[in-house]
Protein backbone atom coordinates (compact mmCIF):
# COMPACT_ATOMS: atom_id res chain seq x y z
CA UNK A 1 0.00 0.00 0.00
CA UNK A 2 1.28 3.25 -0.53
CA UNK A 3 -0.52 6.65 0.56
CA UNK A 4 0.44 9.74 -0.84
CA UNK A 5 -0.51 13.01 1.00
CA UNK A 6 -1.98 15.82 -0.27
CA UNK A 7 -0.73 18.56 2.14
CA UNK A 8 -3.21 21.78 1.87
CA UNK A 9 -3.72 22.53 5.65
CA UNK A 10 -6.72 22.42 6.77
CA UNK A 11 -8.22 20.78 3.41
CA UNK A 12 -5.32 18.11 3.33
CA UNK A 13 -6.39 14.44 2.43
CA UNK A 14 -4.57 11.16 1.93
CA UNK A 15 -4.35 9.37 -1.46
CA UNK A 16 -4.62 5.39 -0.85
CA UNK A 17 -2.96 3.34 -3.82
CA UNK A 18 -3.38 -0.48 -3.62
CA UNK A 19 -4.15 -3.41 -5.47
CA UNK A 20 -7.72 -5.02 -4.53
CA UNK A 21 -8.42 -1.78 -2.14
CA UNK A 22 -11.52 -1.73 -3.87
CA UNK A 23 -12.84 -5.08 -2.51
CA UNK A 24 -12.36 -3.65 0.76
CA UNK A 25 -14.08 -0.24 0.22
CA UNK A 26 -16.53 -0.81 2.66
CA UNK A 27 -13.95 -0.90 5.89
CA UNK A 28 -11.62 2.24 4.10
CA UNK A 29 -14.52 4.27 3.11
CA UNK A 30 -16.50 3.86 6.95
CA UNK A 31 -14.82 7.04 7.95
CA UNK A 32 -16.99 8.70 5.17
CA UNK A 33 -20.14 6.58 5.37
CA UNK A 34 -23.26 7.20 7.41
CA UNK A 35 -25.94 4.36 7.62
CA UNK A 36 -25.69 4.47 3.64
CA UNK A 37 -23.42 5.39 1.03
CA UNK A 38 -24.28 7.38 -2.01
CA UNK A 39 -22.12 6.04 -4.82
CA UNK A 40 -22.38 8.25 -8.46
CA UNK A 41 -21.18 6.22 -11.00
CA UNK A 42 -21.70 5.99 -14.74
CA UNK A 43 -23.62 2.94 -16.74
CA UNK A 44 -20.49 0.93 -17.92
CA UNK A 45 -18.53 1.43 -14.66
CA UNK A 46 -21.60 0.06 -12.79
CA UNK A 47 -21.65 -3.00 -14.53
CA UNK A 48 -17.68 -3.69 -14.47
CA UNK A 49 -16.60 -2.46 -11.35
CA UNK A 50 -19.23 -1.37 -9.06
CA UNK A 51 -20.48 -5.16 -7.87
CA UNK A 52 -16.79 -5.15 -6.28
CA UNK A 53 -17.99 -2.60 -3.61
CA UNK A 54 -19.67 -4.29 -1.15
CA UNK A 55 -21.10 -1.84 0.92
CA UNK A 56 -24.23 -3.26 3.08
CA UNK A 57 -26.50 -0.10 2.33
CA UNK A 58 -25.50 1.24 -1.30
CA UNK A 59 -27.68 4.25 -3.10
CA UNK A 60 -26.17 4.01 -6.48
CA UNK A 61 -26.13 7.08 -8.80
CA UNK A 62 -25.68 5.96 -12.23
CA UNK A 63 -25.58 8.76 -15.18
CA UNK A 64 -24.60 8.17 -18.60
CA UNK A 65 -20.84 7.39 -19.62
CA UNK A 66 -18.94 9.76 -21.99
CA UNK A 67 -17.62 13.30 -21.98
CA UNK A 68 -21.33 14.55 -22.97
CA UNK A 69 -22.45 13.74 -19.46
CA UNK A 70 -20.25 16.50 -18.13
CA UNK A 71 -22.96 19.15 -19.04
CA UNK A 72 -25.83 21.55 -17.49
CA UNK A 73 -28.56 18.94 -17.63
CA UNK A 74 -26.41 15.77 -16.00
CA UNK A 75 -25.63 18.53 -13.28
CA UNK A 76 -28.96 19.35 -13.00
CA UNK A 77 -30.08 15.61 -12.90
CA UNK A 78 -27.28 14.95 -10.06
CA UNK A 79 -28.16 17.60 -8.12
CA UNK A 80 -31.71 16.95 -8.11
CA UNK A 81 -31.21 13.18 -7.29
CA UNK A 82 -29.02 14.32 -4.65
CA UNK A 83 -31.65 16.70 -3.04
CA UNK A 84 -34.10 14.36 -3.27
CA UNK A 85 -32.29 11.76 -1.53
CA UNK A 86 -32.11 14.46 1.27
CA UNK A 87 -28.20 14.67 1.71
CA UNK A 88 -27.13 15.88 4.78
CA UNK A 89 -23.93 18.37 4.31
CA UNK A 90 -22.18 16.28 6.95
CA UNK A 91 -22.21 13.64 4.53
CA UNK A 92 -19.92 12.26 1.75
CA UNK A 93 -20.66 11.00 -1.84
CA UNK A 94 -18.60 9.10 -3.64
CA UNK A 95 -17.67 9.22 -7.01
CA UNK A 96 -16.85 6.04 -9.03
CA UNK A 97 -15.49 6.49 -12.45
CA UNK A 98 -13.41 8.23 -14.81
CA UNK A 99 -12.57 11.85 -15.08
CA UNK A 100 -15.79 13.04 -16.22
CA UNK A 101 -17.83 11.46 -12.75
CA UNK A 102 -15.40 12.35 -10.79
CA UNK A 103 -15.52 15.90 -12.40
CA UNK A 104 -18.89 16.21 -12.11
CA UNK A 105 -19.42 14.88 -8.71
CA UNK A 106 -17.03 17.07 -7.70
CA UNK A 107 -18.77 20.17 -8.58
CA UNK A 108 -22.43 18.81 -7.94
CA UNK A 109 -21.00 18.68 -4.31
CA UNK A 110 -19.69 21.86 -4.23
CA UNK A 111 -22.66 23.16 -4.65
CA UNK A 112 -25.61 21.49 -3.66
CA UNK A 113 -26.24 23.10 -0.29
CA UNK A 114 -23.50 25.09 -0.62
CA UNK A 115 -20.93 22.35 -0.16
CA UNK A 116 -20.91 18.76 1.05
CA UNK A 117 -18.17 15.84 1.04
CA UNK A 118 -16.66 13.50 -1.68
CA UNK A 119 -14.54 10.73 -2.08
CA UNK A 120 -12.62 9.71 -5.34
CA UNK A 121 -12.69 6.08 -6.29
CA UNK A 122 -11.24 6.40 -9.70
CA UNK A 123 -11.99 3.60 -12.51
CA UNK A 124 -9.43 5.14 -15.78
CA UNK A 125 -5.72 5.22 -15.40
CA UNK A 126 -6.39 8.69 -16.52
CA UNK A 127 -8.22 9.76 -13.16
CA UNK A 128 -5.87 7.57 -11.00
CA UNK A 129 -2.79 9.61 -12.21
CA UNK A 130 -4.91 12.84 -12.19
CA UNK A 131 -8.52 14.15 -12.08
CA UNK A 132 -9.05 12.22 -8.51
CA UNK A 133 -5.80 14.68 -7.16
CA UNK A 134 -6.49 18.35 -6.85
CA UNK A 135 -10.00 19.37 -6.42
CA UNK A 136 -10.53 20.70 -10.16
CA UNK A 137 -14.20 20.33 -10.68
CA UNK A 138 -16.05 21.15 -13.52
CA UNK A 139 -18.39 20.97 -16.63
CA UNK A 140 -18.24 22.05 -20.42
CA UNK A 141 -19.91 25.36 -21.70
CA UNK A 142 -21.03 25.80 -25.27
CA UNK A 143 -17.92 28.69 -25.20
CA UNK A 144 -15.36 25.51 -24.14
CA UNK A 145 -13.97 22.98 -21.99
CA UNK A 146 -14.40 22.93 -18.21
CA UNK A 147 -15.19 26.26 -18.27
CA UNK A 148 -18.10 25.68 -15.10
CA UNK A 149 -16.52 24.39 -12.48
CA UNK A 150 -15.35 24.84 -8.90
CA UNK A 151 -11.90 23.96 -6.70
CA UNK A 152 -13.35 21.31 -4.35
CA UNK A 153 -10.97 19.14 -2.88
CA UNK A 154 -12.21 15.63 -2.05
CA UNK A 155 -11.87 14.30 1.68
CA UNK A 156 -9.83 11.22 0.49
CA UNK A 157 -8.74 8.76 -2.49
CA UNK A 158 -8.63 5.44 -3.05
CA UNK A 159 -7.13 3.83 -6.32
CA UNK A 160 -7.48 0.60 -6.56
CA UNK A 161 -4.90 -0.35 -9.39
CA UNK A 162 -6.60 -4.09 -10.83
CA UNK A 163 -9.87 -1.96 -11.70
CA UNK A 164 -8.09 -1.33 -14.73
CA UNK A 165 -8.41 -4.89 -15.86
CA UNK A 166 -12.01 -3.92 -17.34
CA UNK A 167 -10.67 -0.89 -19.01
CA UNK A 168 -10.53 -0.70 -22.90
CA UNK A 169 -6.98 -0.54 -24.70
CA UNK A 170 -8.19 3.02 -25.94
CA UNK A 171 -9.04 4.55 -22.99
CA UNK A 172 -5.72 3.41 -21.24
CA UNK A 173 -3.40 4.91 -24.12
CA UNK A 174 -5.46 7.96 -23.81
CA UNK A 175 -4.68 7.79 -20.05
CA UNK A 176 -1.11 7.25 -20.20
CA UNK A 177 -0.72 10.92 -22.06
CA UNK A 178 -1.63 12.57 -18.81
CA UNK A 179 1.03 9.79 -17.22
CA UNK A 180 4.09 10.95 -19.80
CA UNK A 181 3.08 14.29 -19.33
CA UNK A 182 4.66 14.58 -15.68
CA UNK A 183 8.14 13.40 -17.23
CA UNK A 184 7.54 15.86 -20.36
CA UNK A 185 6.60 19.07 -17.51
CA UNK A 186 9.62 18.40 -15.30
CA UNK A 187 11.71 14.88 -14.97
CA UNK A 188 13.47 13.77 -18.12
CA UNK A 189 14.21 10.89 -16.16
CA UNK A 190 10.39 9.84 -15.95
CA UNK A 191 9.95 10.25 -19.48
CA UNK A 192 12.85 7.96 -20.14
CA UNK A 193 11.22 5.51 -18.20
CA UNK A 194 8.39 5.70 -20.23
CA UNK A 195 10.01 5.20 -23.37
CA UNK A 196 11.50 2.08 -21.53
CA UNK A 197 7.94 0.61 -19.77
CA UNK A 198 4.86 2.45 -21.53
CA UNK A 199 4.32 -0.87 -23.60
CA UNK A 200 4.32 -2.91 -19.92
CA UNK A 201 1.93 -0.42 -18.41
CA UNK A 202 -0.27 -0.67 -21.32
CA UNK A 203 -0.27 -4.50 -21.55
CA UNK A 204 -1.20 -4.31 -17.53
CA UNK A 205 1.74 -5.53 -15.87
CA UNK A 206 1.32 -4.64 -12.25
CA UNK A 207 4.73 -3.43 -11.74
CA UNK A 208 4.53 -0.41 -14.43
CA UNK A 209 1.53 0.20 -13.32
CA UNK A 210 1.54 0.81 -9.81
CA UNK A 211 5.02 3.01 -10.44
CA UNK A 212 3.32 5.01 -12.65
CA UNK A 213 0.35 5.39 -10.89
CA UNK A 214 2.34 6.34 -7.47
CA UNK A 215 5.13 8.54 -9.60
CA UNK A 216 2.15 10.51 -11.20
CA UNK A 217 0.28 11.35 -7.85
CA UNK A 218 2.74 12.25 -5.87
CA UNK A 219 4.27 14.92 -8.78
CA UNK A 220 0.47 16.27 -9.19
CA UNK A 221 0.25 16.31 -5.05
CA UNK A 222 3.32 17.98 -5.07
CA UNK A 223 2.05 20.73 -7.77
CA UNK A 224 -1.50 21.09 -6.37
CA UNK A 225 0.22 21.94 -2.56
CA UNK A 226 2.31 24.48 -4.17
CA UNK A 227 -0.35 26.57 -5.96
CA UNK A 228 -3.67 25.10 -5.08
CA UNK A 229 -5.74 27.38 -7.18
CA UNK A 230 -3.22 27.99 -10.56
CA UNK A 231 -2.27 31.39 -9.49
CA UNK A 232 1.73 31.35 -9.35
CA UNK A 233 2.49 29.97 -12.62
CA UNK A 234 3.51 26.44 -11.02
CA UNK A 235 -0.02 24.72 -11.43
CA UNK A 236 -0.71 25.85 -14.98
CA UNK A 237 2.14 23.62 -16.00
CA UNK A 238 -0.24 20.77 -15.77
CA UNK A 239 -2.08 22.12 -18.51
CA UNK A 240 0.73 20.86 -20.81
CA UNK A 241 -0.64 19.56 -24.27
CA UNK A 242 -4.13 21.14 -22.91
CA UNK A 243 -4.51 25.14 -24.33
CA UNK A 244 -4.16 22.59 -27.75
CA UNK A 245 -6.18 20.13 -26.73
CA UNK A 246 -9.07 21.59 -25.39
CA UNK A 247 -9.36 23.48 -28.44
CA UNK A 248 -9.46 20.27 -30.53
CA UNK A 249 -11.82 18.63 -27.85
CA UNK A 250 -14.00 22.03 -28.94
CA UNK A 251 -13.86 21.19 -32.19
CA UNK A 252 -14.68 17.52 -32.01
CA UNK A 253 -17.75 18.76 -29.68
CA UNK A 254 -16.52 16.74 -26.58
CA UNK A 255 -17.98 13.40 -28.32
CA UNK A 256 -16.20 9.69 -28.55
CA UNK A 257 -13.93 10.94 -31.61
CA UNK A 258 -11.24 12.50 -29.74
CA UNK A 259 -10.55 11.49 -25.93
CA UNK A 260 -9.40 13.91 -23.57
CA UNK A 261 -6.28 12.38 -23.07
CA UNK A 262 -6.16 11.66 -26.52
CA UNK A 263 -6.42 15.39 -27.02
CA UNK A 264 -3.72 16.50 -24.72
CA UNK A 265 -1.52 13.76 -26.82
CA UNK A 266 -1.79 15.77 -29.74
CA UNK A 267 -1.81 19.29 -27.92
CA UNK A 268 1.66 17.78 -26.23
CA UNK A 269 3.31 16.85 -29.68
CA UNK A 270 2.41 20.37 -30.92
CA UNK A 271 3.39 22.26 -27.88
CA UNK A 272 6.90 20.78 -28.34
CA UNK A 273 6.95 21.31 -31.74
CA UNK A 274 5.71 25.01 -31.74
CA UNK A 275 8.61 25.56 -29.08
CA UNK A 276 10.78 24.35 -31.37
CA UNK A 277 9.93 25.98 -33.89
CA UNK A 278 10.28 29.60 -31.69
CA UNK A 279 13.87 28.53 -31.35
CA UNK A 280 13.09 27.67 -27.37
CA UNK A 281 13.60 23.77 -27.59
CA UNK A 282 15.76 22.01 -29.52
CA UNK A 283 14.24 20.13 -33.27
CA UNK A 284 15.30 16.57 -32.40
CA UNK A 285 13.80 16.49 -27.98
CA UNK A 286 10.40 17.71 -30.24
CA UNK A 287 10.44 14.67 -32.45
CA UNK A 288 11.34 12.52 -29.75
CA UNK A 289 8.57 13.32 -27.89
CA UNK A 290 6.54 12.92 -31.16
CA UNK A 291 7.97 9.95 -32.03
CA UNK A 292 7.25 8.65 -28.57
CA UNK A 293 3.21 9.58 -28.96
CA UNK A 294 3.43 8.07 -32.30
CA UNK A 295 5.03 4.71 -30.89
CA UNK A 296 2.17 4.11 -28.52
CA UNK A 297 -0.34 4.79 -30.94
CA UNK A 298 -1.60 7.66 -29.46
CA UNK A 299 -2.22 11.51 -31.98
CA UNK A 300 0.83 13.72 -31.99
CA UNK A 301 -1.10 16.75 -33.88
CA UNK A 302 -4.53 18.13 -35.58
CA UNK A 303 -4.47 15.78 -38.38
CA UNK A 304 -3.65 12.55 -36.41
CA UNK A 305 -6.31 13.68 -34.31
CA UNK A 306 -8.84 13.31 -36.79
CA UNK A 307 -8.57 17.32 -37.18
CA UNK A 308 -8.78 19.19 -40.11
CA UNK A 309 -9.62 22.72 -38.81
CA UNK A 310 -7.79 25.77 -39.77
CA UNK A 311 -5.51 27.37 -37.52
CA UNK A 312 -7.56 30.63 -37.03
CA UNK A 313 -10.95 28.31 -36.06
CA UNK A 314 -8.73 26.45 -33.42
CA UNK A 315 -7.53 29.51 -32.43
CA UNK A 316 -10.55 31.11 -31.98
CA UNK A 317 -11.50 28.27 -29.36
CA UNK A 318 -8.55 28.92 -27.74
CA UNK A 319 -9.36 32.30 -26.99
CA UNK A 320 -11.94 30.80 -24.73
CA UNK A 321 -9.15 29.25 -22.61
CA UNK A 322 -9.44 30.09 -19.11
CA UNK A 323 -5.73 30.57 -18.47
CA UNK A 324 -6.28 34.09 -20.80
CA UNK A 325 -5.24 36.84 -18.61
CA UNK A 326 -5.20 40.77 -20.07
CA UNK A 327 -6.36 38.96 -23.28
CA UNK A 328 -3.35 37.31 -23.76
CA UNK A 329 -3.22 33.12 -24.00
CA UNK A 330 -0.83 31.85 -21.47
CA UNK A 331 1.42 28.79 -23.53
CA UNK A 332 2.55 25.64 -21.58
CA UNK A 333 5.80 25.25 -23.91
CA UNK A 334 9.31 23.75 -22.86
CA UNK A 335 12.92 24.41 -23.47
CA UNK A 336 13.46 20.82 -23.72
CA UNK A 337 12.02 17.25 -22.33
CA UNK A 338 11.48 18.13 -18.49
CA UNK A 339 11.37 21.57 -18.95
CA UNK A 340 8.01 22.86 -19.60
CA UNK A 341 7.43 26.37 -18.82
CA UNK A 342 4.47 29.11 -19.17
CA UNK A 343 4.88 31.51 -22.05
CA UNK A 344 2.78 34.81 -21.94
CA UNK A 345 4.46 36.06 -25.23
CA UNK A 346 2.48 34.08 -27.88
CA UNK A 347 -0.06 35.82 -29.73
CA UNK A 348 -2.83 34.01 -30.85
CA UNK A 349 -2.23 34.51 -34.17
CA UNK A 350 1.03 33.25 -34.41
CA UNK A 351 -0.09 29.96 -33.23
CA UNK A 352 -3.09 30.00 -35.75
CA UNK A 353 -0.03 30.23 -38.34
CA UNK A 354 1.71 27.71 -36.70
CA UNK A 355 -0.69 25.37 -36.99
CA UNK A 356 -1.56 26.04 -40.65
CA UNK A 357 2.36 25.50 -41.44
CA UNK A 358 1.95 22.36 -39.58
CA UNK A 359 1.83 19.31 -42.37
CA UNK A 360 -0.90 17.39 -43.54
CA UNK A 361 -0.22 13.58 -41.69
CA UNK A 362 -2.47 11.87 -43.19
CA UNK A 363 -1.06 8.79 -42.87
CA UNK A 364 -1.27 9.00 -38.85
CA UNK A 365 -4.81 10.40 -39.28
CA UNK A 366 -5.90 7.21 -41.18
CA UNK A 367 -4.15 5.06 -38.69
CA UNK A 368 -5.68 6.90 -35.57
CA UNK A 369 -9.28 6.61 -37.41
CA UNK A 370 -8.40 2.71 -37.68
CA UNK A 371 -7.48 2.67 -34.16
CA UNK A 372 -10.65 4.40 -33.44
CA UNK A 373 -12.34 1.34 -34.74
CA UNK A 374 -10.79 -1.00 -33.55
N1 LIG B 1 -10.08 17.45 -12.72
C1 LIG B 1 -8.90 17.25 -13.29
O1 LIG B 1 -7.85 17.61 -12.75
C2 LIG B 1 -8.84 16.52 -14.59
C3 LIG B 1 -7.61 16.01 -15.03
C4 LIG B 1 -7.59 15.30 -16.23
C5 LIG B 1 -8.77 15.10 -16.94
N2 LIG B 1 -9.93 15.58 -16.47
C6 LIG B 1 -11.19 15.31 -17.16
O2 LIG B 1 -11.41 13.91 -17.14
C7 LIG B 1 -12.25 13.56 -18.24
C8 LIG B 1 -11.73 12.32 -18.91
O3 LIG B 1 -11.70 11.28 -17.97
P1 LIG B 1 -11.54 9.76 -18.42
O4 LIG B 1 -10.52 9.67 -19.47
O5 LIG B 1 -11.40 8.98 -17.19
O6 LIG B 1 -12.91 9.49 -19.16
P2 LIG B 1 -14.32 8.86 -18.67
O7 LIG B 1 -14.64 9.24 -17.31
O8 LIG B 1 -15.27 9.20 -19.76
O9 LIG B 1 -14.03 7.29 -18.71
C9 LIG B 1 -13.68 6.72 -19.93
C10 LIG B 1 -14.59 5.54 -20.31
O10 LIG B 1 -14.16 4.39 -19.61
C11 LIG B 1 -15.26 3.79 -18.92
N3 LIG B 1 -14.69 3.20 -17.70
C12 LIG B 1 -14.23 3.87 -16.63
N4 LIG B 1 -13.64 3.01 -15.78
C13 LIG B 1 -13.74 1.80 -16.32
C14 LIG B 1 -13.29 0.52 -15.92
N5 LIG B 1 -12.57 0.34 -14.83
N6 LIG B 1 -13.60 -0.54 -16.72
C15 LIG B 1 -14.29 -0.35 -17.87
N7 LIG B 1 -14.71 0.83 -18.32
C16 LIG B 1 -14.42 1.90 -17.54
C17 LIG B 1 -16.25 4.89 -18.71
O11 LIG B 1 -17.55 4.39 -18.59
C18 LIG B 1 -16.06 5.73 -19.97
O12 LIG B 1 -16.83 5.18 -21.01
C19 LIG B 1 -12.28 14.76 -19.15
O13 LIG B 1 -13.53 15.39 -19.06
C20 LIG B 1 -11.19 15.65 -18.62
O14 LIG B 1 -11.45 17.00 -18.85
C21 LIG B 1 -10.00 16.28 -15.31
O1 LIG C 1 -5.03 19.60 -12.39
C1 LIG C 1 -4.69 20.46 -13.21
O2 LIG C 1 -4.37 21.60 -12.86
C2 LIG C 1 -4.68 20.14 -14.65
O3 LIG C 1 -4.52 21.04 -15.47
C3 LIG C 1 -4.85 18.73 -15.05
C4 LIG C 1 -5.38 18.54 -16.45
O4 LIG C 1 -4.91 17.28 -16.90
C5 LIG C 1 -6.90 18.50 -16.53
O5 LIG C 1 -7.31 18.14 -17.81
C6 LIG C 1 -7.62 19.74 -16.05
O6 LIG C 1 -9.00 19.50 -15.93
C7 LIG C 1 -7.46 20.88 -16.99
O7 LIG C 1 -7.79 22.01 -16.29
P1 LIG C 1 -8.35 23.32 -16.95
O8 LIG C 1 -8.20 24.32 -15.85
O9 LIG C 1 -7.52 23.64 -18.14
O10 LIG C 1 -9.77 23.06 -17.28
ZN1 LIG D 1 -5.98 16.71 -18.71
Amino acid sequence: MTVVPVELGARRYDVLIEAGALDRAAELLSPYARDRLIVVTDETVAAAQLPRLRHPSIVPIVLPAGEATKSWPQLETLCDRLLDLEVERGEHIVALGGGVIGDLTGFAASIVKRGIGFVQVPTTLLAQVDSSVGGKTAINARAGKNLIGAFYQPSFVLIDPTVLDTLPARELRAGYAEVVKYGLISDPDFFAWCEAHAADLLAGKSEAREHAIAYSVAAKARIVAEDERETADRRALLNLGHTFGHALEAETGFGPALLHGEAVAAGMGLAYRFSAERGLCRTGEAARVVEHLRTIGLPHDAVSAGVNASGERLAGHMAHDKKKAGGRVPFILARGIGEAFVDKSVALEEVAAFLDSTPLASESASRHEARVGE
